[in-house]
């Protein structure tokens, strides 16, 4: 019988964080829209390096910002766009030189779907009020402009179609269409941004016609939510799950409500006793930034070691890319999706469906880390050790015969005082991250 959710905080505190999410682990994040025409930023800082001051603001790292980095009038994005484009280019030029002419949502979705992804995050509508789908709310879409498609229903499609969940992320209380102050701190972005009624009941709108159009199995709000509109909140939110039951939200709802909360890079926190989610782009941008060097993207072996610590705290990671105007995924973001794809070919069983386990990660030097999960009756443990060829740790408290879920890992465990001895001499493929089932 499906439950029935009323329009209020006590009966929404009754959903439970569905199966699906607690075991698919993986997703990617896409960030994808005007931003990715001029695709530049400074490459600067992680968010959470630096305070949100204007220092931050006046040299974002974010390529998905340019709006508001050229709106500040000084800085390395608007001298940029200067002389790239002209003082007098406006921003909303860009609606029509975005084609996605090299578009095609089925071998994204097939990529996902290698890279081990189990859903997927895609912008329906950033800060620049741009939709990518066919709003009855505004022209300024995707629709009408530029690509002239429903980029989120086809990549819906496409993205069901490999059987991956589809989700949906909103720029709640940011809306530079409706409002476009220049934001150089974080009290404007919060608690200022688009401030009226008005903007309030296009926020409702636009996220029930998401909702009712695409039932995606994420809403993904992002930054707050109109405060003159915190009331319509329990209706919109009662309504998702009434309509996508095995729905889950996220904890960008001015902290009302959430069925998971987040961290970004090296900005918010997490506790293992609820689900959370990390997200990051694969540089310091979550849109293309075509500026970007490789020594400011993540390594795969990074990647996978931001994957096993998450999943090993009871996170999931929503890793991004960020495709090029025309429908190409960039090759260096491309390579890190299949490598992880791989690795989790080998040693998804740790993963996939795992749970926390009761013993926490042992970190024993900045490079060496073990993690645990649990899954079936069985103890996975995943010893991390950075950039190097070879290891070896005592696990405390640990017995019985551990076997590498990699036939290619080469390793020695011995009993020793209390605990197991792992000697690893070869990482095999598993990009220095051995994994070992305990029976
Ligand atoms: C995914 C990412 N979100 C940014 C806004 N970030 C937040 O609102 C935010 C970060 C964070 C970290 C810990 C807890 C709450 C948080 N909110 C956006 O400004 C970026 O353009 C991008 O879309």
């Amino acid at each position: 019988m499906k439950k029935r959710y009323a329009s209020t905080w006590e009966s929404l505190k009754e959903h439970q964080v569905p199966k699906w999410y607690e075991d698919g682990k993986f997703g990617i994040f896409i960030h994808w829209g005007l931003y990715s025409v001029p695709a530049f930023a400074p490459q600067t800082w992680e968010l959470g390096e630096v305070p949100p001051d204007e220092t931050w603001f006046s040299n974002n790292p974010y390529a998905e910002w340019y709006y508001n980095s050229i709106n500040v009038g000084y800085g390395p994005s608007y001298d940029y766009h200067v002389q790239k484009y002209g003082k007098d280019f406006k921003y909303e030029q860009f609606a029509d030189m975005w084609k996605a002419e090299k578009w095609n949502p089925a071998e994204w979705a097939r990529l996902f779907k290698k890279a081990g992804a189990e859903y997927v995050v895609l912008t329906t509508k950033h800060h620049d009020g741009f939709c990518l789908f066919p709003s009855e709310y505004t022209d300024y879409n995707a629709w009408r402009r530029g690509p002239q498609r429903d980029i989120v229903g086809d990549l819906t499609d496409a993205v069901r179609e490999e059987k991956l969940r589809m989700g949906l992320y909103y720029s709640g209380i940011v809306d530079w269409t409706f409002a476009d102050d220049p934001i150089l701190n974080n009290e404007d972005l919060f608690h200022t941004a688009s401030p009226t009624f008005a903007y309030a009941d296009y926020a409702y709108n636009q996220s029930m016609e998401l909702i009712d159009r695409y039932a995606p199995s994420v809403f993904w709000n992002d930054i707050g939510w109109p405060r003159q509109g915190e009331q319509n909140l329990p209706y919109l939110l009662s309504h998702y799950y009434n309509t996508v039951e095995d729905g889950v939200v996220n904890d960008r709802f001015n902290d009302l409500f959430h069925d998971f909360t987040t961290k970004e890079y090296q900005s918010g926190s997490a506790n293992r006793r609820e689900k959370w989610e990390m997200c990051r782009g694969m540089g310091l941008s979550f849109g293309y930034n075509a500026m970007e060097s490789d020594d400011k993207i993540i390594s795969i072996e990074d990647a996978i070691s931001l994957l096993v610590s998450t999943v090993a705290n009871n996170g999931n990671l929503l890793l991004n890319i960020g495709p090029r105007a025309d429908g190409t995924i960039p090759e260096e973001q491309e390579k890190r999706l299949l490598a992880i794809g791989e690795w989790l070919r080998v040693n998804g069983e740790a993963i996939y469906g795992s749970r926390c386990s009761s013993r926490e990660s042992i970190k024993y030097t900045d490079q060496i880390q073990v993690h645990f999960t649990e899954r079936e009756g069985a103890l996975y443990v995943l010893i991390d050790a950075k950039g190097r060829s070879q290891v070896a740790v005592t696990v405390p408290g640990l017995r019985g015969n551990a076997i590498p879920l990699d036939p290619e890992v080469d390793a020695e465990i011995t009993a020793v005082d209390g605990g197991l001895c792992f000697t690893v001499k070869n990482f095999g493929s598993s990009q220095n991250i051995a994994v070992f089932r305990l029976n």
